[in-house]
């Protein structure tokens, strides 16, 4: 089995007005959830079905384990790929479907129970599709998606439409393929969800690299916007003893006032210099959604 890292390579498509994907280059480990961000239009789509052979790039590559896509032996054993809500024949019950593919594909029937108990449709496997709520038709894409025990998963927008238990469930399939050694490759537009559930991310815009790595490096790297929100009953004193230090306040809510220009060891120095008492000191650093918001702001969401 290849070792499952996906490597992007000066990878663009140009449609007649558009460029969709402008020479991207980007690499996915395996072992790691890696999620894959990007404002409307970003290009992330686009990206996702040139690496699965769907779209033919203008110019550059991608690999998976280091054969294009169009190259690989037996692709369903090698990727699995959920690139929208699962769609099936409306009176055919999940298990048929999945039957379906696995005959096709020359795979075990008895990989369909097995999938199915993995994403925990066992028990409706024998309902048909067009019975299936949305959580339920993902869950079916992803069983899909699994059953040739693939090295490499792709998913795009995987959460769309899943309630928060949903959501929950989710993550720990995602994490717990990832722990086993394989590639996750997820877009999203949930950030607060990308923060728990991302190892690295890679974040595009307008077509282009923005910023990639793990997540804790890329918040880190706009640490500069971190700031320390500090209370006291005496906040004229401090303020007085902070600006002179030249750090710029500003109020929050509740009387707190958040700082910047100055971190939070320097806010208590100058607090026991003043003769100030502190009832809250703490850093505020950016999550993600902060980082994301700052690092394509201006860059044009829809194209
Ligand atoms: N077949 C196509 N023909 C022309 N333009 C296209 C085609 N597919 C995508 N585009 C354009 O390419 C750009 C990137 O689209 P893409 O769907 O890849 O972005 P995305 O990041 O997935 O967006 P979203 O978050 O909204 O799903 C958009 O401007 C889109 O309108």
């Amino acid at each position: 089995m290849s070792n499952g890292q996906i490597v992007v390579s000066g990878l663009t498509k140009q449609y007649k007005r558009v460029r969709a994907v402008d020479n991207l280059s980007f690499e996915v480990q395996p072992g790691r959830v890696t999620g894959f961000l990007g404002p409307n239009g970003a290009g992330k789509t686009t990206t996702l079905r040139m690496l699965l052979n769907l779209v033919t790039p203008t110019a550059g590559h991608a690999t998976i384990g280091g054969q294009r896509y169009a190259d690989l032996q037996q692709p369903i054993r090698t990727v699995g790929a959920v690139l929208e809500a699962s769609s099936a024949h409306k009176g055919r019950t999940g298990r048929n479907h999945l039957r379906v593919i696995a005959a096709a594909a020359g795979l075990p029937a008895s990989r369909v129970d097995d999938v199915l108990k993995l994403v925990a449709l066992d028990a409706a496997g024998n309902r048909k599709f067009k019975g299936y709520s949305l959580g339920m038709k993902q869950r079916l894409g992803i069983a899909a998606a699994l059953l040739g025990d693939p090295q490499v998963l792709i998913l795009d927008e995987p959460a769309n439409g899943l309630d928060p238990e949903g959501i929950r469930w989710m993550r720990d399939l995602l994490k717990g393929l990832a722990a086993q050694g394989r590639t996750v490759l997820v877009s999203s537009h949930l950030l607060s969800e990308m923060q728990i559930l991302a190892d690295d991310i890679v974040i595009i815009a307008a077509g282009q690299l923005v910023r990639q790595g793990p997540v804790s490096a890329v918040v880190d790297s706009m640490a500069t916007s971190s700031r320390v929100r500090v209370r006291t009953p005496d906040m004229e004193k401090l303020r007085d003893a902070l600006t002179t230090a030249g750090a710029v306040l500003e109020n929050g809510p509740d009387g707190a006032v958040f700082v910047t220009g100055i971190d939070a060891p320097g806010v208590g120095a100058a607090a026991l210099n003043a003769g100030v008492v502190l009832h809250e000191l703490f850093t505020d650093r950016p999550d993600l959604e902060r980082v994301f918001l700052e690092l394509t702001h201006g860059k044009a969401a829809i194209r």
